[in-house]
């Protein structure tokens, strides 16, 4: 049976993204919650709407533990408008959990920075090392990563960002200060898998200093800095380990930073040692 707008009722606006609307709604059938995001197609070219078909078609096909689910879609061609309907992650997103501590003058724990870490890692490995081939974010950071009702993290929007960043031309993808870009990027060279180690080596770090590794005031002095590589140590109070572990996602040269399968394989994140936390 195809899923009918009618059959979901909207609670309220929680976002709006490069894409459109995102809103948590409630289906009626049984009250579950979900969230839709709303994506007008009516002014993409042919070449555009053949990505966003093929990115949705990833996004289903992209089930684990740790990546946003995708349920269902619904097109409105009266509207040229397409609804990807979603699960709903009561945590919020990560941004907002580094806000918090932030403003409260508290630290996330070891333990929770480590666990978020490897969940993140595991939904990389799946996207990164996929069979039909790897599938690249190109977009993490602390705002598309959801925390589940048991502080689980979760992968958001996979593949979507990029469909929707081609829609953008490169100027305004350094729209905002590009704090999770990598070098390879801002030097406009292809993406990798390697970037999206970098990326997620800035949100780890940002989890624990509550601040990414790169600020600047501007996009050019932020590329100087991110280009001149040099960063704080995390704060003491983390281990040394978590310290170099970040630090050897961060080196310029993409082919000196881990791959996810290499960091799934890192004592600090493996499940079988036996974890002081
Ligand atoms: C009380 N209200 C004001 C708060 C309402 C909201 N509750 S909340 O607990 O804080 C909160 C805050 C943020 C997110 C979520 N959950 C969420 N957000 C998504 O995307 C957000 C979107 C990403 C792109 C940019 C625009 C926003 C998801 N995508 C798939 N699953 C998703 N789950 C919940």
């Amino acid at each position: 049976r195809v899923a009918q707008l009618s059959d979901y009722e909207v609670l309220e606006v929680i976002g709006t993204g490069t894409f459109g609307t995102c809103e948590k709604i409630r289906r009626k059938s049984d009250q579950q919650l979900f969230v839709w995001k709303r994506i007008r197609y009516g002014e993409m070219n042919d070449k555009e709407k053949h990505m966003l078909v093929a990115e949705v078609n990833i996004l289903r096909e992209l089930k684990h533990d740790h990546i946003v689910r995708y349920h269902d879609r619904v097109i409105d061609r009266e509207n040229s408008t397409i609804y990807i309907i979603m699960e709903y992650c009561p945590g919020g997103d990560l941004a907002a959990l580094i806000k918090t501590h932030r403003r409260q003058r508290t630290r996330a724990s070891e333990q929770l920075i480590r666990r978020i870490f490897r969940q993140l890692v595991e939904a990389l490995g799946v996207c990164h090392h996929r069979a039909q081939g790897a599938i690249i974010h190109r977009d993490l950071k602390p705002g598309n990563i959801f925390l589940d009702q048991n502080g689980n993290a979760k992968l958001g929007d996979f593949g979507l960002s990029k469909v929707l960043s081609a829609r953008t031309n490169l100027a305004s993808t350094f729209v905002g200060s590009p704090y999770y870009m990598s070098p390879e990027l801002i030097s406009e060279c292809a993406y990798t898998a390697k970037s999206d180690v970098w990326s997620l080596g800035c949100i780890i770090y940002e989890l624990a200093a509550l601040h990414p590794p790169f600020e600047a005031w501007s996009q050019a002095e932020l590329a100087v800095k991110i280009r001149k590589g040099t960063f704080e140590h995390l704060p003491t109070t983390y281990s040394r380990e978590l310290d170099d572990l970040v630090r050897s996602m961060l080196q310029q040269d993409y082919h000196l930073r881990p791959s996810v399968l290499e960091l799934r394989k890192h004592p600090y994140l493996a499940y079988a040692q036996a974890s002081p936390d």
